[in-house]
């Protein structure tokens, strides 16, 4: 089985990707949708919109709520580290949410992960850098076979504990 790259699954189908941040990732989030503006994927931008201080598990909910009733297809989410925003995203059931700050992590998360969500911290990663990273992530398909396996005890982990 052939996967698509999230860029083909959003570009050919008109899904939508979903970016969110708090106040420690709203310059990098900003970046990476003026980036993505004419790449053909439609993006819904679900705040924060000032830079006054905020909760980033209320960013995590609000996108995770989307992608869980797949009003979005995959989602990038931003914070001062990445961590507290990916920690938050990962307790919803079905969301893999990957932290990424380097392209070999990025395209692991797509290829062995099959990540529904790349997580960045603008207070580590640079504009530069952070860019090829959430292109690569959109870029990576799925590798199915052996990581499908291990995916799907992901999933069986989610409802054992849930
Ligand atoms: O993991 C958490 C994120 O990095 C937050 O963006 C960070 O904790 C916010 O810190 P502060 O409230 O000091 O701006």
């Amino acid at each position: 089985m052939t996967y698509l790259t999230p860029k083909k699954v959003l570009t050919e189908t008109g899904q939508i990707l979903g970016i969110a941040s708090d106040h420690g990732g709203l310059e990098l989030k900003q970046e990476i949708i003026n980036h993505l503006q004419d790449s053909g994927i439609k993006i819904e931008d679900l705040g924060c919109y000032q830079d006054e201080s905020v909760d980033y598990p209320d960013y995590a909910e609000k996108l995770t709520q989307k992608l869980v009733n797949n009003e979005i297809s995959y989602g990038i989410l931003v914070c001062g580290t990445g961590i507290g925003i990916s920690i938050s995203a990962n307790k919803v059931p079905g969301i893999r949410a990957a932290l990424c700050h380097d392209c070999f992590s990025a395209r692991m998360a797509r290829e062995h992960n099959d990540a529904n969500i790349i997580a960045l911290g603008e207070r580590i990663i640079g504009k530069g850098l952070a860019l090829e990273v959430v292109d690569t992530f959109l870029n990576s398909p799925f590798g199915g076979g052996r990581h499908e396996r291990r995916v799907n005890k992901i999933t069986k982990l989610e409802q054992k504990y849930s």
